[in-house]
């Protein structure tokens, strides 16, 4: 038997493993994993690994902190893992912030991790029960929304996540229908929808088995679980802005729902109506050889907005912990904070916000959210935006639970009916602060249960498509969170705590970065120090699935793990039996065996180390015949050794195989997976973009708008104005009235005469000058001629004076009457003078021309007969 593990009390995790029972349909299976008999008193800590069908591999075994035996009970996982200290750290009962908490579920798929940390429709699982003992231990230490009314605000206020609160009461009015009546339904009646799998012949046989005295909702679906179908993806796509309200609890398209499935797990896919947004990129078009199975048309979209779901009123109380309580700080009072999110693709989704529609796809989708340190959480990073609901008792968290559980991503496969495609995490906050003492910030710690995706192979799991992308992804972060775990157990003999490469993806990230303080805050002592937290891991096993993924899972997470070559076959069994003559006997040396609980049975050579894993050849066994002379004796173990070496290659090289196979078909996923992340970023920035420009149009439209009521409401003013002036003038007009009419009459009057006076006098001139003109002999004409510029001049101011008072006919402007006035005044002053000059027609300075205006439309002037002229 190995050494128990090294300085278990090192580790940043302590590592449990738990077997699933087998099914009895799968009794007669071969089993390949063996609990090793534990010392007296004692609970088993090591199993070994049979590898089946091939007896020259090597035999593992592997340590633990305890392993749980098939009979173990929820009970005896929630007392025997220790998480009763792990609510305390969380609670700090002896005063100060507490300590983080982190429990989690690693294994194959389809091994019960979900079943232990969830629980089923009769027993709870390790959430429920922490849950029911810290609000039982916490009691009357637990502020409520609903006595205190500032409680929100005051969270809020001291939250460094930038999260956005809730009252466990208003949030679940928007989650459930007839939030607050109550009603007789349990929580086994909570719908289950499954995606349907590519293989979906082999789903539905194996749900057909697993339920086959159910009526189905299709002629071939078992009861209780929607298979959404491929056609009925397709016939809703374009009904996708009403997508049904009752998908997928409720009975769309007449198909009927069933409260559970065969484990009871409240988990929902997500059964939109439409495909899921992988299979429609390009990009997963065109990788469909990648695994020879269609892509498209595979998957519904990973989220449709979420339809209001029937109300649990009754949950599981098996087992029951009344008996159990935490120590918590009796001078303290708590808040507790719920929230849920899942880390799918590599990316982190909040499970408790609501998908919102996309402008540019119409699809319903969930932002994905960032984990960093933020302004006001330097030590530490946080899931930034997360939507956190705060309970005032076990109930309210319980239906929060579900309600989170409703959006998680989960799918059939070939290796569990209903396969967790997300890495989920439930966080419990504890807020904290001194009683009475309202004005305190809240500190606290957070006990985060995660339920992992299950590793699994895509030959078994028979997925293909996006699903097998999703594989792809939860076999890559498993991947780096086994090098972190090995790193981790290596710390027990190491100094460089550094080392853990946690950066790797987000799983690795969300798990351990908190299990580290960073380099720039481990230098800053002005910072408070939180304490790094304290995790548990729960390892579950299947001793009859598949035997590569199990071993590779728990060569990951073990503690200590020793490698036993076999004792190859001898040599002399290959060689034909000789005749009966011979004198040659052959000894035969055991293969390993062993059954569950039998002891080490393995007497060959054994190398204990911890990681790597990679063995090393060992020296076989040394074959002695006395009848062989030395020289046939060497020729015969040299070839034996050289067997040996070669097998341990084989070995090795096989392994390596596997697990370059592995890595292969996990790249080829990462890579599709990573392209339809490139696509998916290009259409989220697409969308910015066009969120963006259509701000800015709508503020462009907003500020033309307003400049142009603007220009508007001048031009109104300006024509108010005029109106006004015109107004005033009439006004003005109003007030002289009839004098002043009468007066300007007369002086029109007076001035027409002086005109007409003018015109008669330059009329008579001008005939005196014709008569004299006609008098005159030729001869004599000149010295008339000599006055031709007087007569010129004469002329023309006749023209001028005929067309000014042409223009005193065309226009009604007061400046023509102004300059007829003007011009007429100094005719007659030029006429008196008796010089007739010419002159230039001059605008009207003074007076008001609206005055003008109307006291000129009054006056008709008649058109002049050049005759008269
Ligand atoms: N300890 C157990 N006792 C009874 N049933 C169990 C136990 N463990 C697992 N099961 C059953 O095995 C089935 C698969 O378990 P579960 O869904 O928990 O696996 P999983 O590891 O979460 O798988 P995945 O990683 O694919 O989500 C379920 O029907 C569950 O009820």
């Amino acid at each position: 038997m190995m050494d128990p593990p090294q300085k278990p009390g090192t580790n940043l995790f302590q590592v449990y493993l738990r077997l699933r029972p087998t099914p009895a349909s799968s009794a007669n299976a071969e089993r390949f994993l063996m609990v090793e008999e534990p010392e007296e008193d004692e609970a088993p800590s090591q199993v070994t690994l049979n590898p089946p069908n091939d007896r020259r591999r090597a035999i593992e075994q592997f340590a633990f902190t305890r392993v749980f035996e098939e009979d173990a009970t929820q009970l005896d996982l929630f007392q025997g893992t220790r998480v009763l200290p792990l609510l305390e750290g969380v609670l700090a009962p002896h005063g100060g912030e507490g300590t983080d908490g982190l429990l989690a579920t690693l294994g194959t798929t389809g091994s019960g991790k979900t079943h232990t940390m969830l629980g089923s429709r009769s027993q709870r699982g390790l959430t429920q029960l922490s849950l029911d003992v810290i609000f039982r231990s916490l009691e009357s230490n637990i502020l409520d929304c609903s006595k205190n009314t500032n409680l929100e605000a005051s969270i809020q206020a001291s939250d460094p996540s930038e999260a956005t609160f809730f009252s466990a009461p208003s949030f679940l009015e928007t989650v459930y229908n007839d939030f607050g009546s109550s009603s007789t339904r349990s929580r086994a009646g909570t719908p289950m929808t499954v995606r349907e799998s590519p293989n979906k012949d082999f789903i539905r046989a194996s749900l057909q088995q697993m339920c086959p005295q159910l009526p189905g909702m299709f002629p071939d679906s078992p009861n209780g679980m929607r298979l959404v179908r491929h056609e009925d993806d397709l016939s809703h796509i374009t009904t996708l802005d009403t997508p049904p309200r009752n998908i997928p609890g409720g009975s769309a398209k007449g198909h009927h729902t069933m409260p559970y499935a065969k484990s009871g797990k409240p988990k929902l896919a997500y059964a939109s109506p439409k495909k899921h947004y992988m299979s429609l990129t390009t990009a997963a078009e065109s990788k469909k050889n990648v695994t020879n199975t269609p892509v498209k048309a595979d998957f519904p979209p990973p989220s449709t907005p979420r339809p209001k779901l029937q109300q649990p009123t009754t949950f599981p109380q098996i087992p029951s912990i009344d008996s159990i309580r935490a120590s918590c700080d009796p001078s303290a009072e708590y808040a507790i904070l719920i929230s849920m999110y899942e880390v799918y693709n590599d990316r982190i989704f909040d499970l408790l916000t609501p998908p919102i529609k996309s402008n540019v796809t119409k699809e319903y989708r969930r932002r994905p959210l960032l984990f960093k340190s933020t302004e006001n959480s330097p030590d530490r990073k946080v899931v930034a935006g997360l939507r956190k609901v705060i309970c005032g008792s076990l109930t309210e968290a319980l239906m929060v639970l579900e309600a989170g559980l409703h959006e998680r991503r989960v799918a059939g496969t070939g290796s569990n009916s209903v396969s967790s495609r997300s890495h989920g995490f439930f966080c419990v906050e504890v807020k904290k602060r001194r009683s009475g003492r309202s004005d305190r910030t809240w500190g606290g710690s957070t006990l985060s249960i995660v339920d992992l995706a299950g590793s699994e192979r895509a030959r078994d799991a028979k997925t293909s498509g996006a699903t097998l992308a999703e594989a792809g992804k939860i076999n890559e972060s498993l991947m780096y969170l086994g090098q972190c775990l090995q790193m981790q157990s290596d710390m027990g003999t190491t100094s460089k705590t550094n080392l853990v490469p946690f950066r790797q993806c987000k799983l690795t990230e969300l798990l351990f970065s908190n299990s580290f303080p960073s380099p720039s805050f481990t230098q800053s002592s002005s910072i408070h120090r939180r304490n790094p937290q304290k995790a548990v891991m729960v390892v579950t096993a299947d001793p009859i699935a598949d035997f590569n993924a199990t071993s590779q899972i728990l060569r990951y997470s073990a503690l200590a793990r020793t490698v036993t070559v076999p004792r190859v076959p001898s040599i002399t069994q290959t060689i034909p039996p000789r005749t009966s003559s011979s004198t040659l006997s052959y000894p035969t040396l055991p293969y390993p065996q062993s059954s569950p609980r039998s002891g080490s049975p393995i007497s060959s050579p054994t190398m204990q180390h911890h990681k790597p894993f990679f063995h090393q050849p060992s020296l076989p066994a040394r074959l002695f015949s006395p009848q062989l002379d030395n020289e046939q004796r060497g020729t015969m173990e040299n070839a034996a050794m050289e067997i040996a070496r070669m097998a341990e290659m084989i070995d090795q090289l096989n392994s390596e195989l596997g697990r370059e196979t592995d890595a292969r078909i996990a790249a080829e996923a990462h890579l599709l997976s990573m392209e339809d992340r490139f696509q998916d970023l290009e259409q989220e920035i697409r969308e910015e973009c066009y969120t963006d420009f259509e701000r800015r149009l709508s503020l462009e439209m907003n500020r033309w708008k307003a400049s142009l009521s603007h220009e508007l409401e001048r031009g109104e003013e300006h024509w108010d104005r005029k109106v006004e002036v015109l107004a005033r003038g009439v006004g003005a007009l109003g007030v002289s009235d009839d004098e002043e009419n009468q007066g300007e009459e007369d002086k029109e009057n007076v001035l027409v005469e002086n005109l007409e006076q003018e015109n008669e006098r330059l009329r008579r001139e001008l005939s005196v000058l014709k008569r004299e003109l006609g008098s005159r002999t030729p001869s004599r004409r000149a010295p008339l001629q000599e006055r031709g510029d007087a007569m010129v001049t004469v002329k023309s101011e006749m023209a001028g004076l005929g067309s000014r008072m042409e223009a005193l006919r065309v226009t009604s402007s007061g400046s023509a009457r102004s300059i007829l006035s003007d011009d007429t005044n100094n005719s007659i002053a030029n006429s008196d003078a008796g010089s007739i000059r010419g002159r230039k027609p001059r605008t009207a300075t003074n007076g008001s021309p609206t005055k003008k205006v109307r006291k000129l439309q009054a006056k008709k002037w008649e058109p002049i007969a050049d005759d008269d002229i």
